[in-house]
């Protein structure tokens, strides 16, 4: 083949910067403890056709803007990457966008002799926060998100009513456990607009909590749509919200061989295989935007 060789799309930046910002203006410190990563889309043909790296930021500049920008705090993790994003595609016009993105870590104030500390704390593990920007040009999308949100119900679960083929050993349940690592990433309508992103991050995970409790589940796939709807109900700046969830399966282990029963108390928690659910809920009749979830993995 004689075709000519160009080339395609690209992106660079640094990757899971770790910072943590101390803000101590009064005894009463607080801490803001992320991974934040920068990559940056735009002109950079020179660079990988002609060696020219005449227009290329080294991701060692990119992370010390990122350490530097922590100087005045970071408010949120949205409101930091705004501000990268604006930072860069403001500061060199051949940068016409890209993708900023951050983990962050929460911690508690411990409690000490009755009372939370100033300045002790404990790192809170039950999930991560996730955020997301994109800008292409002079159009942005913005994601909020968590992961590793683990959660259980030890009944009010069941799965009925699946085709049978020769294939089928799995007995019906309406009484199972039915456990998860939630990974969720919902989109803002406006990546732009004024919303209080820590009391949205804090007011979704809630959401999100109680729609995996109410009633009763006849799948993962139905636990992930009530989950969706209370998140989009309850939420006008948001417009749809993907889950990837594994089902992590706690299977009955036979306890008569000992001569017992085993009425839905002794599980083998199995970690592989696992099913993988994934699905969004979205509101009906807005434009698709592919754009904001180009490239991240594990979101359908
Ligand atoms: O909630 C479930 N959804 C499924 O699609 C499925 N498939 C399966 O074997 N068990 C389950 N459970």
């Amino acid at each position: 083949m004689n075709s000519k060789i160009v080339l395609g799309p690209n992106q660079y930046g640094k990757a899971e910067v770790r910072l943590v910002k101390v803000t101590r203006d009064t005894a009463r410190h607080t801490i803001e403890d992320l991974s934040v990563t920068s990559e940056l889309r735009g002109d950079f043909e020179a660079a990988h056709l002609d060696g020219d790296n005449a227009h290329v930021i080294a991701t060692d500049t990119q992370k010390n803007t990122i350490y530097s920008f922590a100087r005045d705090g970071v408010g949120s993790p949205e409101e930091f990457l705004r501000r990268l994003a604006d930072h860069f595609t403001g500061d060199f016009d051949w940068v016409r966008g890209g993708r900023w993105s951050a983990e962050s870590y929460a911690w508690d104030r411990i409690d000490a002799h009755g009372a939370s500390h100033d300045h002790s704390f404990v790192r809170n593990g039950r999930c991560v926060r996730t955020a997301t920007l994109t800008r292409d040009g002079d159009r942005d999308w913005l994601l909020g998100g968590v992961k590793g949100l683990t959660v259980l119900k030890s009944t009010e679960s069941g799965f009925v009513g699946y085709p049978k083929d020769k294939y089928t050993t799995l007995p019906e349940t309406t009484d199972r456990i039915l456990a998860t690592d939630v990974a969720a990433k919902w989109r803002y309508r406006n990546a732009g607009a004024d919303v209080d992103f820590n009391k949205t991050f804090d007011s979704v995970t809630a959401l999100l909590l109680e729609g995996f409790s109410d009633g009763y589940s006849s799948a993962l796939q139905n636990t992930l749509y009530q989950m969706g709807s209370k998140v989009l109900e309850a939420h006008d700046s948001i417009d749809e919200i993907k889950f990837s969830m594994p089902n992590k399966h706690h299977f009955l282990v036979d306890l008569s061989p000992f001569g017992q029963d085993n009425p839905n108390e002794v599980f083998f928690a199995a970690d592989r295989p696992y099913g993988l659910i994934e699905g969004t809920v979205q509101r009906e009749g807005m434009p698709p935007q592919p754009e904001a979830w180009e490239g991240i993995a594990g979101f359908c």
